[in-house]
């Protein structure tokens, strides 16, 4: 899980407010414990009373901050970001937390999400003498707050940048007295709110509350700002939206199996994804195997109901970090060998079931089959606890060209000659949907339906703005 190895990952965002504590320290923590959300660039900024400093760099958590940078961030409250790009480049000036000056000051802003509207909010904030310093869609939210507080107070200055906004977003927002949190109307990304001793805190999954001992106390609302000040936290209701659209993939890929996103603990629906994947198809097989790390908690549950024995017959170096991600190919080659290698022992002669969590490119899925038969595996199938990639997200995935997905391109037999497996198979959509019960119909589930929560077109607005002059040119 750790290093830079992830083909797909999200970003993590946390916040904290907790006057009087090392909250540089505790975001650092939850930072730590969100890193598989994001391995490009990290930042914590703080808030002083007076002003908001801020520290971020590229690279993994523990290689951009040190012990003093640390101790130079102190303050009442503070926002940290792990970032996976998805709207501008892995570059050090995308690193978030962003953080500017305003009509009320300085404020930091943390994005986890993307917005599907990027591109026409660009140019019209453009075209209305906007300008920018960096390449992301998160600035483009700094830009509407920024504008809205010139005559509005924070929770309705979000709300009315909110009416602008299509797409995903999950914020964390420090203004120099104050902690926001926001979701939005879609609740595309998780966010949660915990409980500190003395203070509050916010974060994209419950595994980083439990990091710095803090209580979950719920989810934030889709819709809901969250203000936190020295009063306790006060609850705004931002736009609302026809439906919820919880990202399906946060479970059976993005999320830590120890988080609980919107009620349902990750492991445990990927557990019962494997169950139901064993329900629907049962090659003759020998042994389970799982494809670590994202796809070890669905095998437990192929196996479990298959009454077969599940073995660790491919290992994860842990420590494959960024180094071995090289230009070339005879390098990335190198790299896939170093991250997961067959276990002989486990796997030789034997009708093996490899169970992962999805297919996208098919880049891991046809190495990993390559593999095992070179350790001696008499047939290998290859079983994903999700349906076939179809079509790209533009909620945070990084999947947006349709061109890249085997399986818009491929049928399900020639995927699995092209990936070499003596069967492929593919959990239906009902079987995904089944342990989510009645919160299935909260979910999105559009890169395997093609059914959009809404129908993006990238420059149009889902919401009525308050006021729509302002982006009139
Ligand atoms: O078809 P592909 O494009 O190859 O993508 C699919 C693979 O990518 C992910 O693993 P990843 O190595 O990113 O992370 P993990 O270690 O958490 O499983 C996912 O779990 C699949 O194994
Ligand atoms: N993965 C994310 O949530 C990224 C946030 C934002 N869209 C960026 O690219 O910086
Ligand atoms: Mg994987």
């Amino acid at each position: 899980m750790w290093g830079k190895d992830k083909l797909r990952e999200e970003c993590g965002v946390f916040g904290v407010f907790a006057p009087g504590q090392d909250v540089a320290r505790l975001t650092y923590y939850a930072l730590y414990a969100l890193q598989h959300r994001g391995q490009e660039s990290a930042g914590i900024a703080v808030a002083d009373g007076r002003q908001v400093i801020l520290h971020k760099g590229m690279g993994l958590v523990p290689e951009v901050f040190r012990e003093e940078h640390l101790r130079s961030l102190r303050g009442l409250a503070a926002i940290g970001h792990v970032r996976y790009s998805t709207t501008g480049a892995s570059h050090p000036v995308n690193a978030q937390p962003l953080v500017f000056y305003c009509s009320q000051g300085m404020m930091g802003l943390a994005h986890n999400g993307n917005l599907s509207n990027a591109q026409f909010l660009r140019q019209k904030l453009l075209a209305t003498g906007a300008i920018f310093q960096t390449t992301t869609d998160s600035e483009l939210i700094v830009n509407l707050v920024a504008r809205f507080l010139e005559d509005e107070d924070f929770p309705a200055a979000l709300r009315c940048a909110m009416a602008y906004l299509e797409g995903a977003y999950s914020l964390v927002i420090l203004s120099e007295k104050r902690l926001y949190a926001v979701r939005d109307p879609y609740g595309f990304r998780p966010l949660c709110l915990g409980r500190l001793p003395e203070g509050w805190a916010v974060a994209s999954e419950s595994c980083a509350l439990d990091a710095i001992g803090a209580l979950f106390v719920r989810d934030i609302k889709p819709g809901e700002i969250l203000e936190i000040g020295p009063e306790g936290v006060v609850s705004h209701a931002g736009p609302a939206a026809p439906r919820f659209a919880h990202c399906v993939f946060e479970y059976i890929y993005f999320a830590r199996p120890d988080s609980v996103l919107d009620g349902f603990t990750v492991g445990q629906v990927r557990r019962e994804l494997g169950r139901q994947l064993a329900r629907e198809f049962r090659p003759p097989a020998d042994v389970v195997v799982p494809v670590p790390d994202s796809g070890v908690a669905a095998a437990h549950g192929y196996a479990e109901e298959a009454g077969l024995p599940l073995e660790e017959g491919l290992m994860k170096n842990r420590y494959v970090g960024r180094t071995f991600i090289q230009p070339s190919q005879e390098l990335r080659s190198l790299g896939v060998r170093l991250k997961l290698n067959p276990v002989r022992e486990v796997v030789a002669g034997k009708r093996v079931i490899l169970v992962d969590d999805s297919l996208v490119r098919g880049t891991t899925s046809a190495k990993i089959v390559r593999m095992l038969r070179e350790a001696g595996a008499a047939a290998v199938y290859y079983c994903l606890s999700s349906p076939p990639v179809i079509r790209p997200c533009y909620f945070g995935i990084d999947i947006s060209d349709e061109a890249e997905l085997i399986a818009a391109r491929l049928s399900r037999e020639e995927i699995r000659e092209k990936i070499g497996a003596d069967g492929l198979y593919y959990l239906s959509l009902e079987g995904l949907l089944r342990p989510f019960g009645e919160m299935a119909r909260h979910l999105c589930t559009a890169c395997f339906t093609g059914d959009y929560p809404f129908p993006v077109t990238g420059c149009r607005k889902t919401l009525t703005p308050r006021r729509p002059h302002l982006l009139e040119v």
